[in-house]
């Protein structure tokens, strides 16, 4: 996704809508001739058709809150009711309460409906959540929390648009229980994919319910879900005539005592296809080096005028320093060294540690390409912990001016400008040592292809995802490398 908005415009079916921007969706399909009233019954069929592709009809609860998420649940309960399911309404509130939409759909409903309480979940076999949809705003009471445990307990639960208590722009647990599906519309939501929303979904299903793509247009949409229709375009190509200088060279520095992690990174930028990968490392580790490593080259480096020559090599075309180089005055200053280039950098690990609690200085020193890859322990020595995990990782990135990789399970990657995207491939395999290292590799050797900083961090986490996910249990960081080929051809297929 380059500067000139070429992903946005070709990507808006991965985008994630806050839930203000959902509303302008909204409004602007009424505006185009939509009432709401008809939108409402569209989300409610598309909820009612979904539940009868999946489950034989039974007896089904219907929770309805007092918003438009508990209209869209009487139109959902009416259609099952037609479709022949034992329905059981109840409604939180009175229904003299409901307004607009909500209140139109109500008076559809012709079966009774019951006061909100556990008795209605009896005998239930599916139970459809519709207490609170993005119109959230307090944590759920204590009895619909029991109620919410009540039904886990009882039944699968559906859930209409987010899982009554999942906050829809964070994806922030304020009470919410599991379901086994979510059923939202027109476009995800952030708290679809950030956890612990993610997990609460469940399955998670984008309904169509008539709202023109063009939408976005007008909205600009900032966040996406990862997935290779955002950077396949902008992955490095192969030139017929191209020779190994042409495909870029990536340098790593190599720490030493702790070898191992240089030594993974150098593969996996190799493997991403850099032509050249170097490690600059220590005399003393060059033995450790040169035995484990065979098309990498080892350079030995000896203070900082060796490193100052080496680094003035116009060649090198993405630089990369963290893992196992310790923390300290040293590493600070080779990364600073490398930034001077004003070519391409990747800091992880040690090399964030080492600005741990001056993050002035990275802003200073960061004026070319820039990629940091910090965990929650890296980031909190240097920036804002406050807010939930996009906010951080674009308010990292907005001040540094570096594209922020933030790791985890639901790794965030944030541009400067306040692009994000969320990534959710990564398998839980890959919580195991030195498959940090790996990635950084991953981001180095798409950089040292020219690759754009947000293109490169973006494709490599999702690489990294997917090498994880194709090799499945028992995995080593030793193995990701080497998955990459099988990941590469999968993407050019
Ligand atoms: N395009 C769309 O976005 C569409 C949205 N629809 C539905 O509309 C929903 C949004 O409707 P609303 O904005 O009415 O929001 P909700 O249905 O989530 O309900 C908000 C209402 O509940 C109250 N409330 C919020 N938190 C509460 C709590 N913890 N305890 C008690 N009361 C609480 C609020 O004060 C407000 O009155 C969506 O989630 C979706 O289900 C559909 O009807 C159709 C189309
Ligand atoms: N539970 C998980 N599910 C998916 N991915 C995970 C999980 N835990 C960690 N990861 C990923 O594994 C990598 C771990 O990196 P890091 O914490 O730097 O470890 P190390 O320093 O040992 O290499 C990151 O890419 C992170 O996103
Ligand atoms: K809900």
């Amino acid at each position: 996704m380059g500067p000139d908005g070429r992903g946005a415009v070709l990507t808006g079916d991965r985008a994630l809508l806050s839930v203000a921007q959902m509303a302008v969706a909204d409004r602007l399909t009424v505006a185009g001739g939509t009432p709401v009233p008809v939108l409402m019954g569209a989300a409610g069929s598309a909820v009612a058709r979904i539940i009868a592709d999946r489950w034989s009809p039974g007896r089904v609860a219907v929770l309805c809150g007092p918003g438009d998420n508990g209209g869209d649940g009487f139109v959902v309960a009416r259609r099952l009711a037609e479709a022949g399911w034992d329905v059981q309404l109840s409604l939180l509130g009175a229904p003299d309460r409901l307004t607009g939409a909500a209140a139109h759909n109500a008076a559809l409903w012709t079966g009774p409906v019951a006061p909100l309480s556990p008795a209605v979940l009896e005998g239930a076999t599916l139970i459809v959540d519709a207490l609170f949809g993005a119109g959230l705003n307090r944590a759920p009471d204590r009895r619909v929390a029991a109620l919410l445990a009540a039904a886990a307990a009882q039944a699968p639960i559906v859930a209409i648009d987010v899982p009554s208590g999942v906050m829809g722009d964070t994806g922030a647990d304020l009470g919410a229980v599991a379901a086994s599906l979510t059923i939202t519309f027109f476009r995800k939501k952030p708290g679809h994919v950030l956890l612990p929303g993610r997990t609460l979904c469940g399955e998670t299903v984008v309904a169509d319910i008539g709202i023109a793509p063009s939408v976005l247009d007008r909205i600009a949409p900032q966040t996406w879900e990862n997935g290779p229709d955002l950077w396949r375009d902008a992955l490095p190509l192969l030139h017929p005539t191209g020779h190994k200088y042409t495909r870029g060279h990536a340098l790593v520095w190599g720490g030493y005592p702790m070898t191992g992690a240089a030594r993974l990174a150098t593969r996996a930028a190799a493997r991403a296809g850099a032509g050249l990968t170097s490690v600059a490392v220590p005399p003393q580790a060059l033995p450790i080096y040169a035995t484990a490593l065979t098309s990498i080259m080892v350079r030995p480096v000896t203070g900082a005028e060796d490193l100052a020559a080496l680094l003035s090599d116009g060649r090198i075309t993405a630089h990369l320093i963290g893992p196992g180089a310790g923390v300290g005055d040293a590493t600070r200053s080779t990364a600073l060294a490398m930034l001077a280039t004003g070519r391409a950098v990747v800091l992880d690990a040690d090399a964030l540690t080492s600005f741990a609690g001056d993050p002035a200085a990275l802003d200073r020193a960061i004026t070319g390409p820039c990629v940091m890859t910090p965990h929650d322990g890296e980031f909190a020595r240097l920036w804002d912990t406050t807010g939930d995990k996009l906010h951080r990782a674009r308010a990292a990135a907005a001040r540094s001016g570096a594209v922020i990789v933030l790791k985890g399970a639901d790794t965030v990657i944030a541009a400067p400008d306040g692009r994000a995207i969320v990534n959710t491939n990564a398998p839980p395999t890959l919580a195991t040592a030195g498959s940090g290292d790996v990635l950084a590799g991953l981001v180095l050797g798409l950089l040292a292809q020219g690759m754009d900083a947000f293109d490169a961090a973006a494709a490599a986490v999702w690489m990294h995802g997917d090498a994880a996910s194709r090799f499945g249990p028992g995995l080593i960081a030793d193995d990701l490398p080497g998955l990459l080929p099988a990941v590469l051809r999968g993407l050019s297929a």
